[in-house]
């Protein structure tokens, strides 16, 4: 009888035993939470399946997510795939990712997005959300933030990748643009993710039945169509068809201001590497799908946690040494619109705190990132046998007591200094994950979120208001929904904050 080695890891005897078990927490939307409690108890290493083990130790985050690992994405992936098509994020062999991604790499490089025409960009967006903080709270109300940082990231992505012709308007107002995060808000979304999670090819099967088979099926449907994401699917594919279309004069053209998205970038490689080598038009239409969703609900979320937690009266302390470290250092750095210039806004020290301990509490995915073992290895001292499920979370590792004292306390000064409790803290900020597989779009979402809270912050303070500082806002992260659990009330998709020009 031969042992298996998982057996030795500890953790709870019937999730060794059944994967429905984890499957009954990835329901009820408790599955990260969970998972942390079961660290705090078994410690760093966890069996949380037949065939799934959970780490938390910086030991194995370099082993599984370090440069050069072998560790591939598992089949959960496959539900970002679009058209049919595999991409970066939905590849399950490392080789394939790899390929991938050094198309990419240079279109997202911090030299790139730091400078213009990206930074024109990102600053013109954000004299937009300014205009739009005035007319919404013109008459003294407070302004909701969870849809207009919607609509905020959804403008800037659209143009960063596919150009100003396809961007979307949302901030100015267009109800098409708008429309496009309709279908991230409603709830039946989770149960929707559960089933792709767990019966894929079901939940394919089930939504592409037609006739009189799709209306029988109807009542069943995890939820209801539109279902999540059709909408920005179908903006995503008109959007690259639209762009091919018009993109005659623009092939092997050099880069220039007015060309500068990522499509443009691509449709190099396009022409160059056609015919059975190459990208097939649906593998690029469903690559930047892909990098479009990728580039929504993150920012946005992290820039509304960010507000309201400033927002708080116990944190408005912070929000003042942030209004004075902007006064003091922002100099004339705005441009003609009187927008902080984005490549300065990015060096501000404790900015960049404010935004690390943000990204610390409320990581927009804040959930194991798994990955399988493609051949037997040995992590943490445990033997794992090849194609088990192998994963760690950004949720559990930024709540560590031992680097982050009093975790669960929003004080962006854990991260101001050079001390090596600091240097150790910054080695556990795992928000944009780490390696080869880690966030390509890291760069251009620190752009969009310190230039806009640099504008936000030279201009007013925020306050949550009185009768509603009892309420954390929740979002949705897969199949959970993520708030602050420290607040005895959560609304989910809702956060309105009050904005007091203080000029
Ligand atoms: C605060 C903002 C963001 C955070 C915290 C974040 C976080 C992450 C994380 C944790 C991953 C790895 C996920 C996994 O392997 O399961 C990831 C991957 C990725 N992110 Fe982001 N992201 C952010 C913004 C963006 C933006 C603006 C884009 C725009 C293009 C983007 C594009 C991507 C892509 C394409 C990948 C896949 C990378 C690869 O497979 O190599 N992200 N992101």
């Amino acid at each position: 009888l031969v042992v298996n080695p998982l057996s030795r890891i500890p953790g709870p005897k019937f999730f060794a035993w059944t994967k429905w078990r984890l499957a009954y927490e990835d329901w009820k939307g408790t599955r990260t939470r969970f998972i942390q409690k079961l660290h705090v108890k078994y410690g760093p290493v966890v069996r949380i399946g037949p065939n799934e083990v959970s780490f938390n130790s910086l030991s194995a985050m370099r082993t599984i997510y370090g440069p050069g690992a072998p560790y591939g994405r598992t089949d959960f992936y496959q539900s970002f795939s679009f058209y049919g098509k595999r991409n970066m994020f939905s590849f399950k062999a490392t080789k394939e990712h790899g390929e991938r991604k050094k198309l990419f790499a240079a279109g997202y490089a911090k030299s790139v997005m730091l400078k213009a025409p990206v930074t024109n960009m990102i600053e013109a967006k954000v004299e937009q959300f300014m205009d739009l903080i005035s007319q919404e709270t013109k008459s003294g109300s407070a302004m909701e933030l969870f849809s207009t940082l919607h609509y905020y990231s959804l403008d800037n992505i659209t143009e960063f990748l596919y150009g100003e012709e396809y961007a979307t308007k949302a901030m100015e107002g267009r109800m098409e643009d708008r429309t496009l995060i309709a279908d991230v808000l409603d709830p039946a979304r989770r149960r929707l993710a559960w089933f792709s999670a767990h019966f894929y090819h079901f939940t394919i099967w089930l939504y592409s039945r037609a006739g009189a088979m799709e209306r029988a099926l109807k009542p069943f449907l995890p939820m209801q169509k539109p279902s999540t994401y059709t909408g920005i699917r179908k903006f995503a594919y008109d959007a690259y068809f639209g762009y091919k279309k018009n993109s005659d004069g623009r092939v092997k053209q050099k880069l220039s201001d007015d060309h500068f998205s990522l499509l443009d970038r691509l449709w190099e490689h396009h022409e160059d590497f056609k015919g059975d080598r190459g990208l097939g038009d649906l593998d690029v239409a469903s690559e930047v799908a892909d990098h479009l969703l990728a580039g929504i609900d993150t920012t946005s979320d992290t820039l509304m946690f960010l507000i309201w937690a400033l927002s708080l009266p116990q944190n408005l302390k912070f929000q003042g040494k942030l209004a004075e470290e902007l006064r003091s250092q922002l100099g004339d750095s705005f441009n003609e619109q009187g927008v902080p210039r984005a490549e300065v806004a990015d060096k501000l020290p404790y900015l960049d705190a404010i935004i690390k301990e943000t990204l610390r509490l409320y990581a927009p995915l804040p959930a194991t990132e798994p990955r399988w073992a493609p051949t037997d290895t040995t992590i943490d001292g445990f033997t794992i046998p090849a194609h088990t499920v192998i994963g760690m979370d950004p949720y559990s590792l930024h709540r560590n007591p031992d680097v982050f004292p009093e975790p669960t306390k929003f004080d962006p000064e854990r991260w101001l200094g050079s001390d090596e409790e600091v240097k150790e803290r910054k080695k556990w900020f795992w928000a944009f994950s780490s390696g080869g597989k880690m966030c390509i779009g890291m760069h251009l979402a620190m752009a969009e979120m310190t230039c806009l809270a640099a504008a936000i912050y030279s201009k007013y303070r925020t306050r949550v208001p009185d009768e509603l500082e009892h309420v954390a806002p929740g979002v949705t992260s897969r199949f959970e929904v993520f708030s602050d659990d420290t607040f005895p009330v959560m609304e989910e998709h809702k956060c309105l904050v009050k904005f007091k020009d203080f000029e």
